[in-house]
């Protein structure tokens, strides 16, 4: 995102979706941030080829104009050690292999939103879905994330449009073993997989919902059935639930997912108004309903201003 200064460019913030163990609040970019964040690279091939081109890009055409790097990591960092933990030997885990988690920009947004919209509900425990291209869920307490679905990279927890979400490491031994080669394995897992892969017709849901296709009733009912049954385990992170809130392309848009969710998630005390639904309010959830569901249309970009401008006014500060 490009920001104006008085007399034109002013400096430019972005998304960076990993920021790995070093890299947890909002940075100016410097050569030596953009090496490390090379290096995190291989944890997410999706994302971090595609985020660092435009910071480079920018570098090369105006090398004094100010970046700033805002990590979808950050918003999750303080989560307690069992979210964080993936269970292997402890020297893994020091070197990195642990759960980082994403759409982070998005959760804070989302939480900031709630803290001025409905107080009692961001004092206490909500889960979040952000329903996007990628998809993930977070467990917020008090307006922290104490649980997220994805984890190590951003293949875990729930179905998405192409990348693999929830899988049995056991399949990519299989695989593996099968003689598949790493880039055939990281393609099939990035690039082949869930809405895409299960429907054998496309990752964008919308496209999905549009078709009279028989396979697209399976995968509509494959995703929210994987959002319901992490929201079970979310709701036990956090010890029940008080509200619920979609966020992001699809929990914005689509009536139909969010009916289908909350139908699985009856059990919990969720029951919606319909109309209010069809009409994408802010309030979906019946005036009966133990549960308060929420639709937020998200805005990372607010989150990657708000960061940019705070990073350069401390930078400015410094070096007065
Ligand atoms: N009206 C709609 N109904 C269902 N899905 C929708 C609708 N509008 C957008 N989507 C879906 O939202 C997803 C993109 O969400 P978005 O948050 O924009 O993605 P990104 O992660 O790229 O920012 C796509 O799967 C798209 O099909
Ligand atoms: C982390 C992630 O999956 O991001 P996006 O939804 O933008 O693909
Ligand atoms: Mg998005």
């Amino acid at each position: 995102m490009i920001m104006l200064g008085r007399d034109g460019l002013g400096s430019a913030g972005h998304r960076i979706v990993h920021g790995g163990m070093d890299h947890v609040e909002p940075a100016l970019i410097t050569y030596d941030l953009l090496d490390s964040l090379d290096g995190l690279t291989p944890h997410d091939p999706l994302h971090m080829q595609h985020n660092l081109a435009p910071v480079r890009a920018i570098l090369k055409a105006r090398p004094d104009l100010p970046q700033v790097a805002c990590f979808d990591t950050a918003f999750h960092h303080d989560m307690p050690v069992e979210a964080q933990t993936v269970p292997v030997p402890r020297a893994l885990r020091d070197a990195g292999v642990r759960r980082y988690g994403f759409h982070g920009l998005s959760y804070e947004y989302i939480a900031n939103r709630l803290a001025r919209d409905a107080p009692d509900l961001a004092r206490g425990r909500a889960i979040i879905a952000h329903l996007g291209a990628g998809a993930s869920l977070c467990a917020l307490s008090g307006g922290a994330s104490i649980a997220t679905t994805i984890g190590f990279s951003t293949l875990d927890g729930l179905l998405m449009a192409t990348p693999c979400g929830d899988i049995d490491p056991g399949a990519l031994l299989y695989l593996a073993r099968q003689g598949r080669s790493v880039a055939e394995i990281e393609d099939l897992l990035y690039h082949q997989s869930e809405l895409l892969g299960v429907s054998g017709i496309s990752g964008d849901l919308r496209l999905l919902l549009a078709s009279d296709d028989a396979r697209t009733v399976e995968v509509i009912s494959l995703f929210s059935y994987r959002i319901a049954v992490e929201a079970g385990g979310m709701a036990s992170a956090l010890g029940g639930i008080d509200g619920f809130v979609f966020t992001a392309g699809i929990g914005e848009r689509s009536a139909v997912i969010r009916a289908a969710v909350c139908e699985r998630l009856a059990w919990l005390g969720i029951a919606l108004d319909d109309a209010a639904n069809a009409a994408n309010a802010r309030q979906i959830s019946a005036t009966d309903s133990k549960i308060k569901v929420l639709v937020y249309r998200t805005d990372e970009e607010a989150m990657i201003a708000q960061h940019t401008r705070a990073v350069l006014s401390r930078h400015l500060a410094v070096n007065r």
